[in-house]
């Protein structure tokens, strides 16, 4: 569904990805690890056009959207959710995902407010609620959950575990594997093992922007030594 070939990606004259090579196949969870400053936002920036890869291509569903408009390769269907929450924080949740939505996409699921209140009850509780009073954990979530308001085909999630209270990562966890139930494929990014376990099918390991692992969640399991290099367990 995705190919990231090749992809050499710089800030002004430093390179910061270096041939990255992996492929993201179509209804999986592939999770992106590495240690902070590995190159993991700088990767899905580069997928989402948002920084333009110096070097090599995206291929979106056959489709080569290199050098696209970011809001191109957004309407086309991938649906990035940032680190940084950005919740209109003086709208209410409703009107948060009202900003969102988009018209249908063949193929894909249709979201609805209720749709995305049933898969994150807390919204549903404070849909009248302005942002600014949400807890981090519920920001995140409405970040997600406008995103879906999009009708996505694909989800780029940078770290959406981080920096939310352990009960909210467990839900988090739960929705990542609804969202494969409604046929989404997802890209996440997490710089600790234990989530991605929870959710990946499949690993993307990189360090100081080069790719050193690509493969099943089982091969890295089996492979505890790469685990151990490369990852913060
Ligand atoms: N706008 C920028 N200008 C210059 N250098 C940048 C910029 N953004 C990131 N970098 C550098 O690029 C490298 C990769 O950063 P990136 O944010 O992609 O890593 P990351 O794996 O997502 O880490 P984090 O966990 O901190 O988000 C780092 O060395 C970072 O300092």
């Amino acid at each position: 569904m995705l190919e990231v070939n090749g992809v050499n990606s710089f800030y002004g004259k430093a390179q910061v990805l270096n041939d990255l090579n992996f492929d993201v196949a179509s209804g999986t969870v592939v999770a992106l690890l590495g240690r902070n400053g590995a190159g993991k936002t700088t990767t899905m920036k580069s997928i989402m056009q948002l920084v333009r890869p110096r070097k090599g291509k995206i291929i979106y569903q056959g489709q080569d959207i290199t050098g696209w408009p970011s809001h191109k390769v957004a309407r086309n269907g991938l649906g990035y959710v940032p680190e940084e929450r950005r919740i209109f924080t003086q709208l209410t949740v409703l009107e948060n995902l009202e900003v969102g939505r988009q018209p249908p996409r063949d193929g894909c699921t249709t979201w609805t407010e209720d749709m995305v209140f049933d898969l994150f009850p807390n919204l549903a509780e404070r849909r009248h609620n302005r942002g600014k009073a949400l807890s981090g954990g519920e920001q995140q979530m409405l970040t997600i959950a406008r995103t879906l308001m999009g009708n996505p085909a694909f989800i780029l999630l940078d770290e959406p575990s981080e920096g939310i209270a352990p009960v909210i990562v467990e839900q988090m966890a739960r929705v990542i594997l609804q969202l494969k139930d409604e046929g989404l494929t997802v890209l996440l990014s997490e710089q600790n093992l234990h989530f991605a376990q929870a959710v990946a099918d499949a690993v993307v390991i990189i360090e100081h922007g080069t790719q050193k692992f690509a493969g099943s969640l089982a091969s890295l399991q089996s492979q505890p030594e790469i685990r151990d290099q490369y990852l913060s367990v």
